[in-house]
């Protein structure tokens, strides 16, 4: 059994909530409040970013100038293909450029930006899988059981192409090659890393849905 499919198999509880949640199913039935989708890509254009400097540090710790220029590559179709998605929300519903990152946005991206920085390449490989897994299984998801028409079809539709599938494919063989020779000790840190990102994928989409603010 892969490395990764193990991931999978622990991490099952946290997806199944992630895709029975209420975000998820309205973005999927296109009745999910415009208010939400709103807050929701504000708050991801600001993790975009921060998801491209984590992926850009993870990668200055690869063992190959190859895998190097795949976590380049991933951090740049961060800002340039899905921020450019963003963008064209932005115009389309009119979103303010002002704003700080909510609570969820602020956990997660503290934490990625931390493990890339301070943890193994290999946890920080782990750290930053979800981002990609769950998001392909998500878009796929809502793709084959979306309402349609759905407003939010340009998204679903980035997150269920193939080009989105040849990144997260890439990810995972990088995941499951770095688990091969690692040690028992880091493997664990690894999975404790992928479960750590899953849940804070699950505070994201939560976060958004209760239109999340500082308590003080
Ligand atoms: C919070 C979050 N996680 C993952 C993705 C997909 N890169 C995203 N756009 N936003």
């Amino acid at each position: 059994m892969k490395f990764t499919d193990q991931l999978w198999t622990e991490a099952l509880p946290i997806y199944e909530k992630i895709k029975l949640h209420p975000f998820n199913q309205e973005l999927k039935n296109g009745t999910l409040p415009v208010e939400k989708f709103k807050f929701y890509i504000f708050q991801d254009s600001l993790y975009l970013a921060d998801f491209a400097r984590a992926l850009a540090t993870a990668g200055t710790r690869a063992g190959s100038s190859h895998e190097l220029l795949d976590f380049l590559q991933f951090a740049q179709n961060a800002i340039l293909v899905e921020r450019a998605l963003h963008l064209s929300y932005f115009k389309e519903y009119d979103i303010p450029y002002d704003g700080k990152k909510a609570p969820g946005c602020f956990a997660y991206t503290s934490y990625l930006m931390a493990v890339s920085a301070f943890e193994s390449y290999e946890v920080a490989v782990a750290a930053l899988l979800p981002c990609f897994w769950i998001y392909k299984k998500i878009g796929d998801y809502i793709y084959e059981s979306q309402v349609s028409p759905n407003p939010y079809q340009n998204w679903i539709d980035a997150y269920a192409g193939e080009d989105f599938a040849h990144s997260v494919e890439k990810a995972l063989a990088i995941c499951d090659t770095l688990a091969e020779t690692a040690s028992e000790k880091t493997r664990k840190q690894m999975t404790e890393a992928y479960l750590t990102a899953s849940r804070l994928e699950y505070v994201f989409w939560d976060s958004a849905y209760k239109l999340e603010k500082w308590e003080v």
